[in-house]
């Protein structure tokens, strides 16, 4: 099954999904325009973005419903010429889906001023540039638009990833603002964080190991998959979706509700074990 939602939701939108080249973006891509939309992807890598396209030839989407073009989003330089782009061959965008992200573990002491530059522009000043430019060229004179934010899970924090964990609770936060700015003027923007426990091609990255750590965290005992998290993008992302705006949604099986997520080493010099209370 492709979608759980009726054939023809997304009928003469347009939808950007940005790192719609692989993983959580591809899997909301594929069932947008299987509802559809045409869809507009971007990414870094080009090869990626081919892959997708073909992926989505493959679902039957016609290629003249697709557009898939390199844009870091970075760059805000890059971010109006894609978005130049999108309007030039479909004229308008109704649906904003800024998943592009990532990082690289490592101890917040050890982060240099650029590690921590390079990550909190991939996660907040990229998706702040993206949704500017899609929201002043296409959907605020339209009086129009959804936008969904994914972030991830970092309301109890994120030790190991601290970067990554600010920029996404930034994001979480500029949810909120926007959508209090644009609520009048037909915007609904959300945010949707999924847990460490989704397998896709962005957990493959850190190995099998943090993945069952991750599982078995999990109260629900299970990894997810992108399509999961996808269909509550996609009706977050719906006209169906008129009265709520602002909201934060995990899709993490309950993860941040108990245990360690994932265990970090102790910093040198920290005592290994707890203190003897026995008096
Ligand atoms: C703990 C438990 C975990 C537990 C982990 C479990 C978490 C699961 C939850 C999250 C899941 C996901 O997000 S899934 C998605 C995962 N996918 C990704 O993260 C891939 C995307 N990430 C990236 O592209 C990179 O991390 C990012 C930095 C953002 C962009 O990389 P670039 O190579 O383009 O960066 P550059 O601009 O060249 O590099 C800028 C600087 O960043 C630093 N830097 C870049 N890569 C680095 C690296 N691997 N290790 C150290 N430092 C690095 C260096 O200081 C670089 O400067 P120099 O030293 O001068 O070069
Ligand atoms: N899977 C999971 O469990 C979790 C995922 N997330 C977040 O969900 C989102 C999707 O992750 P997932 O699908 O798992 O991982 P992927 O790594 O497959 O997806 C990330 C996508 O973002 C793109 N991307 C990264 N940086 C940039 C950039 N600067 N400009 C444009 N595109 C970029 C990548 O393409 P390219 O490399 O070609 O640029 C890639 O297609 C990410 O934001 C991720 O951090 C959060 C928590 C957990």
């Amino acid at each position: 099954m492709r979608s759980i939602f009726a054939r023809g939701l997304f009928e003469r939108q347009v939808a950007i999904v940005t790192g719609g080249g692989s993983g959580i973006g591809l899997a909301c891509a594929r069932e947008l325009a299987y509802l559809g939309a045409k869809v507009a992807l971007c990414g870094r890598r080009a090869d990626k973005l081919e892959a997708a396209a073909s992926t989505l030839a493959g679902d039957g989407v016609p290629g003249d419903d697709v557009l898939a073009a390199p844009c870091d989003i970075r760059e805000p330089e890059q971010i109006a010429a894609f978005v130049g782009q999108v309007l030039g061959k479909f004229g308008r965008v109704d649906v904003l889906v800024n998943n592009a992200g990532g990082q690289f573990p490592s101890p917040a002491s050890e982060l240099t001023p650029k590690g921590w530059e390079a990550v909190v522009r991939n996660n907040l000043n990229g998706t702040f540039f993206m949704t500017r430019e899609v929201a002043r060229r296409a959907m605020l004179p339209a009086r129009r638009g959804r936008i969904v934010n994914v972030t991830a899970s970092v309301s109890r924090g994120f030790p190991g990833m601290a970067h990554t964990g600010a920029a996404r609770a930034g994001v979480e936060n500029l949810t909120r603002s926007l959508a209090v700015e644009w609520a009048a003027l037909g915007i609904r923007i959300n945010a949707v964080a999924p847990g460490s426990n989704i397998r896709s091609s962005g957990t493959s990255q850190y190995g099998d190991e943090l993945l069952e750590l991750a599982r078995r965290a999990t109260p629900l005992k299970r990894l997810a998959t992108p399509e999961e998290v996808s269909r509550l993008i996609v009706f977050l992302a719906s006209d169906q979706n008129d009265f709520i705006t602002g909201a934060v949604y995990g899709v993490d099986g309950g993860q941040p509700l108990w245990g360690d997520i994932w265990s970090i080493p102790e910093p040198d010099g920290a005592p290994g074990a707890p203190p003897d209370v026995k008096g």
